[in-house]
C-alpha cells in the first residue's frame, strides 16, 4: 500500500521539532531513477519507539496520504523501518508550518489569508469526495510551500500534512488539548469521527489564519477547555461579520448543520469580493 524506503538511502540533517509521539528532522533521500542518482530534500518523521503500538496508525496515516494525490496534499514518499525506528519520509515543504510562519510576525494581506483558506477548502473538498476523514486539520498541519507576494499578485501555496496518529489512538488528555480544533462529538466517542468533524476543524483553522497564528483558547487548561464545549461557547468573533458567520457555521455544535465543502468554497468566494477587502486593505484605496 505504500513504498518502503531503504534506511541506507536516508541521511539525517537538523532536527526540526516534534509532534504527538513523533520527532521531525530535515533529511535527504538518495535514489536511482532512470539510471541517474538523485538526492532529494525530505522531511523525516520518526515515531517514538516507546509508542510501538501506534505504529500501524502512524503508517495508516502515511498510506492514506500516499494513496491519493492532490496539489494541496502533502506528498508522502514512503516509510522506512530500521530496528526500533519507524520513519515516515515526506516531501520537504520549504517554509514549514503555517502557525509558526504567522507567529513569526509576517504581515500578510486579507487576500493572502483568503487564498490559504480557499486552498484548504479545496483539499477538504477533495477528501470529502473520496469520503476520507483527515481528523487533524489545524494551522500546524498546514505547510507553506510558497510565501506568495501580494505586491506582485503571487498567491501563497499550502499543503495539508498527514493527520499523524489517529484520534482513536490518542489518550483523553491529548484529545482535550486539541480543543477547539477537535469537534465536540469526537470527545464523546471517536466513533463520531466523520467528514463533518473536518468542517469544525476547518473553522478553527480559518480562525487561526485570521488571528496571525495565535492559538485559540491559548492558556486554557484542560478543565477550562472542556467547559468551553460543555457550555457551547464560541471563539471570539472576527470584526468581519461574514467571516465570523462562516467560522461559526463550520463550528456548529450540530454536526449535520455544518456546511458542505462546496458551500464553504462558495462563501469564501463571496468573501473575496466583499467590501472588507476594500475597507481593510493595506494599500491606500483611490478616493
Ligand atoms: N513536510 C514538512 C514539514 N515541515 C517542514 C519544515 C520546514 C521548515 N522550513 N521548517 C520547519 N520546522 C519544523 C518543520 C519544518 C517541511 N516539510
Amino acid at each position: 500500500q505504500f513504498h518502503t524506503i531503504k534506511y541506507e538511502d536516508l541521511k539525517w540533517d537538523e532536527s526540526l521539532g516534534q509532534g504527538s509521539f513523533t520527532r521531525i528532522y530535515k533529511g535527504y533521500r538518495t535514489d536511482i531513477r532512470d539510471g541517474e542518482k538523485h538526492c532529494t530534500e525530505v522531511l523525516l518523521k520518526e515515531l517514538d519507539a516507546c509508542h510501538k503500538n501506534c505504529w500501524e496508525s502512524f503508517f495508516e496515516s502515511a498510506s492514506l496520504m500516499s494513496q491519493i494525490s492532490h496539489k494541496h496534499l502533502l506528498l508522502v514518499y514512503g516509510v522506512s523501518v530500521h530496528g526500533e525506528k519507524n520513519i515516515m519520509v515526506q516531501e520537504f515543504v520549504k517554509y514549514g508550518a503555517l502557525d509558526l510562519y504567522l507567529k513569526r510576525g509576517k504581515t500578510v494581506s486579507v487576500s493572502w489569508k483568503l487564498d490559504v483558506a480557499k486552498q484548504l477548502a479545496s483539499a477538504l473538498n477533495f477528501l470529502e469526495e473520496k469520503n476520507i476523514v483527515h481528523g487533524n486539520i489545524c494551522a500546524k498541519n498546514l505547510l507553506l510551500a510558497r510565501e506568495g507576494d501580494s505586491s506582485q499578485g503571487i498567491s501563497p501555496f499550502i499543503k495539508l500534512s498527514d493527520p499523524g496518529i489517529s484520534l482513536a489512538m490518542l489518550g483523553k488528555h491529548v484529545l482535550l488539548d486539541r480543543i477547539p480544533w477537535v469537534a465536540p462529538e469526537v470527545l464523546i466517542s471517536s466513533e463520531n469521527l466523520t467528514l463533518e468533524c473536518d468542517k469544525w476543524s476547518f473553522g478553527a483553522t480559518v480562525w487561526e489564519v485570521f488571528n496571525n497564528g495565535n492559538s485559540p483558547l491559548k492558556g486554557y487548561n484542560l478543565k477550562e477547555k472542556r467547559r468551553f464545549y460543555e457550555t457551547f461557547q464560541r471563539l471570539p468573533p472576527s470584526q468581519w461579520a461574514e467571516l465570523a458567520d462562516l467560522i461559526n457555521h463550520c463550528m456548529d455544535y450540530q454536526a449535520d448543520f455544518r456546511p458542505s465543502c462546496r458551500c464553504i468554497i462558495r462563501q469564501l468566494n463571496s468573501l473575496i469580493t466583499s467590501d472588507y477587502e476594500i475597507l481593510h486593505s493595506t494599500e491606500p484605496v483611490a478616493q
